[in-house]
């Protein structure tokens, strides 16, 4: 029987893997492809999004998410037993592709494919590493050399840089392949010093193709044919050994909730203003416009605010705001939510 091939898609925040899917989604070249989705924080932004564009390739009942909490945490409980229904299926879909958490250690996840119930049946074609150019390049994963000698004074034992760089290590040192992306926002000889500092994170041979918009050709991204759970020495992982958990007590995430809001420009401002001011490193969700019959979906990385309306509220759909907020630890929840309120009216938050 021939194995299911697999396709982990990982990266930090905002790095445009959603972007990415919805891309191939749309030229799956007559592929049944099914799609696995996690997500940091509670409110299903991203299978939403993918949802909203009604692909051929990929039906509504082809797409799975996950429950909260990050996929390599969790992988027994959720993870396994949503790939061995997708694989009990009759005719089980062409390729998987499973967008992990920004948050993700991938290794992990590559190792439950070493699992009995999926093994034999399910292979890791590849992992795919999304790297946002903008980001690297204005240093947010850089370690703060400083800051870093100071912590290691202060405890000996430290043997890591930010969480940030850890994520960014992980990530690509499990990479079969980089999607270098954003390159619209960066010029050339930028994206050629943040494809040195990527390269300098990959085991040898690994390529690095760049994309704007994550459009990148399906050819080239499925069918790498890896087997990476068979290949797992191969790549380093700072967790190797620490019976492969880890927790994600360096990140806050919550939510903000209303209902309708009237002014939507007002909103928009107060969360660069909260963005600034906390340095939040992604703002994503929904909002309820007053007299609009469409949601307005918010995405925002670092200070960069996108906004678009998607498609029409269903009838049985309640009309309400919800925006996750995604921080280093310490981030300062009743600050945020307070400086929000105006802007979403007042309207009773949950
Ligand atoms: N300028 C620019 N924006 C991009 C590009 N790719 C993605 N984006 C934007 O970046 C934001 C985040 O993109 P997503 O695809 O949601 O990123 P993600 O990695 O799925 O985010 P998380 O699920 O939160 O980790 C969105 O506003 C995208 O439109 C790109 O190549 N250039």
């Amino acid at each position: 029987m021939s194995k299911v091939p697999t396709t982990v898609i990982t990266g930090f925040l905002g790095a445009g893997k959603t972007t990415l899917i919805r891309h191939l989604l749309q030229n799956a070249r007559g592929r049944r492809l099914a799609l696995v989705i996690n997500e940091f924080g509670d409110v299903g932004v991203d299978g939403e999004l993918v949802k909203g564009c009604n692909d051929a390739a990929c039906p509504e009942e082809d797409i799975l998410e996950l429950a909260n909490g990050c996929i390599c945490c969790t992988v027994a409980d959720d993870f396994l037993p949503t790939m061995e229904k997708l694989l009990d299926r009759p005719s089980p879909p062409d390729h998987i592709i499973i967008e992990t958490s920004g948050l993700a250690l991938p290794k992990p996840l590559v190792k439950a494919f070493q699992w009995p119930g999926i093994r034999t049946r399910a292979t890791v074609d590849g992992v795919v590493a999304l790297i946002d150019a903008d980001a690297v390049a204005a240093g947010r994963f850089a370690t703060d050399a400083e800051a870093l000698a100071a912590a290691r004074a202060a405890d000996p034992s430290l043997d890591h840089d930010s969480p940030l760089e850890e994520l960014f290590e992980e990530q690509l040192g499990c990479a079969d392949m980089v999607v270098l992306n954003k390159t619209d926002l960066v010029d050339a000889e930028t994206l050629a010093r943040v494809e040195a500092q990527v390269s300098a994170e990959t085991r040898p041979g690994v390529k690095i193709v760049r994309a704007d918009h994550g459009a990148v050709d399906i050819a080239a991204l499925l069918g790498i044919t890896a087997a990476a759970e068979d290949d797992l020495d191969s790549r380093p992982s700072h967790i190797d050994g620490l019976d492969d958990d880890h927790d994600h007590d360096d990140f806050d995430t919550f939510i903000v909730a209303g209902g309708e809001v009237v002014d939507p420009d007002a909103l928009l401002a107060a969360v660069a203003a909260q963005i600034a001011a906390h340095d939040v490193l992604r703002v994503k969700g929904m909002v309820a416009v007053a007299g609009k019959p469409s949601r307005l979906v918010v995405q925002a990385v670092g200070p960069r605010i996108q906004h678009f309306f998607d498609r029409a509220w269903k009838p049985a759909e309640p009309r309400r705001t919800q925006l996750v907020v995604i921080g280093q630890k310490g981030l300062d929840r009743a600050a945020i939510e307070a400086a929000l309120a105006p802007a979403l009216d007042g309207v009773p938050r949950g």
